[in-house]
């Protein structure tokens, strides 16, 4: 479906799911205000949701409110948008986020642990407080938003949660700190999914490679073709879309995939299975070999190899 401004450029709208999808539904997007949260928001407000975006930033929250607010104006859509400033490493204000939402929508149907990110660094050179940040956002922070949304409401009511990974599958060099958080996220959605499923909680995570552009993800390394960097090491020869990870989350939220839980899906063109993201080791000698004949060598007395 795509609509037009009476003026302007054309906007085009569209949701590869049905209209309505999730009309009376309240979601929660963590990182909402931009990148791929903010695709996630436009899509789930497309489809009827309710959704209320977090994040630590209030200028970023209210210019990515707007611009979400506008879009979906033009597509002749009435946004029941809310915006709350939240730090997901703060246990009191993921606390308050969680019941600002039910007490002003009166449910919580979605979690959508978006926000998150880290800083690249080889690992030897990471300081502890860089560790701690990372891990505590990434990790912690997933864990206190399920936490508390599964407390607060969805145990009693049900609901989905869709978390954040990457493409750690192989480790991720110069990502130490991110992968293992990672890795945390990829193995708690799936303890989750077995602990909640008696409360019908569903709890899933998606896997962008490390393809997916957009202006504030760029940013954070300075570098705004970083992202076109990976295409060498992507079967499909191209970056990915927000929307590719938004329509995936949308699956993954929606009645479609009631059987589906603690499962990850990678949306990254095939990476995951080729090489190891964006990393080439430097030239170098060949490391040691080891064979019987070579081990007794090396441990061997000087002047008495063996001659086995
Ligand atoms: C190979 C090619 C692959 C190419 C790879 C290409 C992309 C791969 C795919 C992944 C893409 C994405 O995730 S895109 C998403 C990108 N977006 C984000 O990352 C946004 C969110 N990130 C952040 O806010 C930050 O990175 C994060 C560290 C998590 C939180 O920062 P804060 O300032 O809030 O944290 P604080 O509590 O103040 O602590 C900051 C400490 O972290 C450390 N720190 C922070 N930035 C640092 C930096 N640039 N370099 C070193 N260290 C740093 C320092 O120790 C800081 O302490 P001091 O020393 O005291 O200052
Ligand atoms: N782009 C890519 O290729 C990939 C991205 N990812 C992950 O996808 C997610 C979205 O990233 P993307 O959209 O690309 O990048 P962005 O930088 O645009 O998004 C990160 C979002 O997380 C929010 N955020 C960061 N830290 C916190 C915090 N402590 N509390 C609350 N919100 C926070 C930021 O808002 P604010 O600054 O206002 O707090 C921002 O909206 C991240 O978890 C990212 O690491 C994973 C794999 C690949």
């Amino acid at each position: 479906m795509s609509t037009s401004k009476s003026m302007g450029t054309p906007l085009h709208v569209s949701s590869v799911f049905r209209p309505g999808l999730f009309d009376d539904r309240v979601a929660i997007v963590t990182g909402g205000a931009t990148g791929i949260g903010k695709g996630i928001t436009k899509e789930l407000l497309f489809l009827g949701c309710t959704v209320v975006i977090a994040s630590r930033k209030a200028d970023r929250l209210s210019d990515g409110a707007k611009e979400i607010r506008d879009w979906l104006a033009n597509a002749g859509q009435k946004a029941t948008l809310h915006v709350v400033q939240c730090n997901v490493r703060k246990e009191d204000e993921v606390k308050s986020l969680i019941s600002t939402t039910v007490d002003r929508f009166g449910k919580l149907d979605f979690l959508i642990n978006n926000g998150g990110g880290q800083f690249l660094s080889s690992t030897a050179d990471i300081r502890l407080k860089g560790w701690n940040a990372v891990v505590e956002t990434n990790l912690t922070g997933t864990f206190l938003l399920c936490r508390e949304a599964y407390n607060q409401w969805m145990k009693d009511h049900g609901g989905a949660i869709v978390n954040m990974a990457m493409d750690m599958w192989k480790g991720y060099p110069y990502m130490g700190h991110s992968g293992a958080a990672r890795a945390g996220v990829v193995n708690l959605t799936k303890t989750l999914g077995v602990e909640w499923a008696q409360s019908n909680v569903r709890v899933n995570a998606v896997a962008p490679g490390s393809s997916i552009f957009s202006p504030t993800a760029a940013a954070n390394y300075g570098n705004a073709s970083i992202f076109d960097g990976a295409k060498v090491n992507i079967p499909m020869k191209r970056t990915g879309t927000v929307e590719e990870v938004s329509s995936a989350v949308c699956f993954l939220l929606s009645p479609g995939a009631a059987f589906i839980t603690g499962e990850t899906i990678r949306i990254d063109g095939g990476q995951s299975f080729y090489i190891t993201p964006n990393f080439r080791l430097p030239d170098s000698k060949p490391t040691d070999m080891y064979s019987w004949q070579s081990q007794f060598d090396k441990d061997a007395p000087h002047g008495s190899k063996s001659k086995l």
